[in-house]
């Protein structure tokens, strides 16, 4: 397979151009930053990004960025008709509004989470939610010292299922104050600390007991063989919006 990674000089795009070449495919490094070569790939002005889909015909794009650059070169892959997988987080409305009407012309995976045990985490969330509707629940997420996006997407995709399941619930973040816990509110909690890859627990509790369900990613490396994984599923797929768990196993698609 022939990819672009965009975002090249950053700890993710670093991690996915590793990834690729040890997998042997053709890599392409695109970046805003920066030019030269990183792992012996060479690295394309990102202001050349649409000029370079035209030309060299990747059969994928993988986006890691921040959500404005990681929108503008959906759009120029939309325009060029190359797929793209995307594991930006921090998205705005608007911005997924723009991702959806490239998805009109183009397959898009959008995954706020590459690692496969997090489709674990969603499922076990989803049943411990719906079998403990009385319990109080508490999440907290930890990642390193150069994380932007709080809560991180995954906390946020964590919520969205719960509120799937229960109904919406209030977003306590980061409780201070003098007041009790309300009854069915949700407490988000997000440290940043060191070099931690990223993880995700999430506590019930109640009937004097707890049940915590943890994910923790080893090293990014698990979140760039999926996004590489995603990024073979997704080339010559029809356009359409595409979710992480549609590439897995057991997925009906
Ligand atoms: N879905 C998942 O599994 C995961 C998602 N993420 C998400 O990926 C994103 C990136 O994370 P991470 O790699 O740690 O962040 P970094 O800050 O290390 O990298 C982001 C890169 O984006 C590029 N960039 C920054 N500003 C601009 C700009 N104005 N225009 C174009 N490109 C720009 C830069 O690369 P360059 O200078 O080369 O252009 C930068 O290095 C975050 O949203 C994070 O939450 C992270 C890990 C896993
Ligand atoms: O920024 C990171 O590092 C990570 N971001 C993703 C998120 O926001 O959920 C996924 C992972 O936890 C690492």
């Amino acid at each position: 397979m022939k990819v672009a990674v965009t975002g090249a000089t950053g700890r993710m795009g670093r991690e996915v151009i590793d990834a690729a070449r040890e997998a042997g495919h053709e890599v392409i490094g695109v970046s805003h930053s920066s030019t030269g070569e990183y792992a012996g790939v060479a690295i394309e002005p990102a202001e050349e990004f649409a000029t370079l889909l035209e030309e060299r015909e990747p059969d994928a794009t993988i986006d890691f960025t921040l959500p404005d650059p990681s929108v503008s070169y959906v759009t120029d892959c939309a325009a060029a008709g190359v797929p793209a997988v995307v594991g930006t987080t921090g998205f705005s409305e608007e911005h997924y509004e723009e991702l959806c009407e490239a998805s009109k012309a183009i397959p898009v995976l959008q995954a706020a989470n590459f690692a496969r045990g997090v489709q674990g985490l969603l499922s076990a969330v989803r049943e411990a939610v719906a079998a403990l509707p009385e319990y109080d629940v508490e999440l907290t997420e930890t990642h390193h010292n150069g994380k932007r996006d709080a809560p991180s997407g995954t906390a946020n995709r964590v919520l969205d299922t719960i509120d799937e399941t229960r109904g919406e619930s209030p977003r306590v973040h980061g409780r201070e104050g003098d007041a009790p816990r309300e009854e069915g509110e949700i407490g988000v909690h997000a440290r940043r600390a060191g070099d931690i890859s990223g993880e995700h627990e999430v506590l019930l509790a109640g009937n004097h007991e707890e049940l915590r369900l943890t994910h923790r990613a080893g090293s990014r490396g698990v979140f760039a063989a999926g996004a590489l994984d995603a990024a073979e599923w997704l080339a010559g797929r029809s356009p359409g919006w595409y979710d992480f768990s549609d590439t897995l196993p057991d997925s009906q698609s």
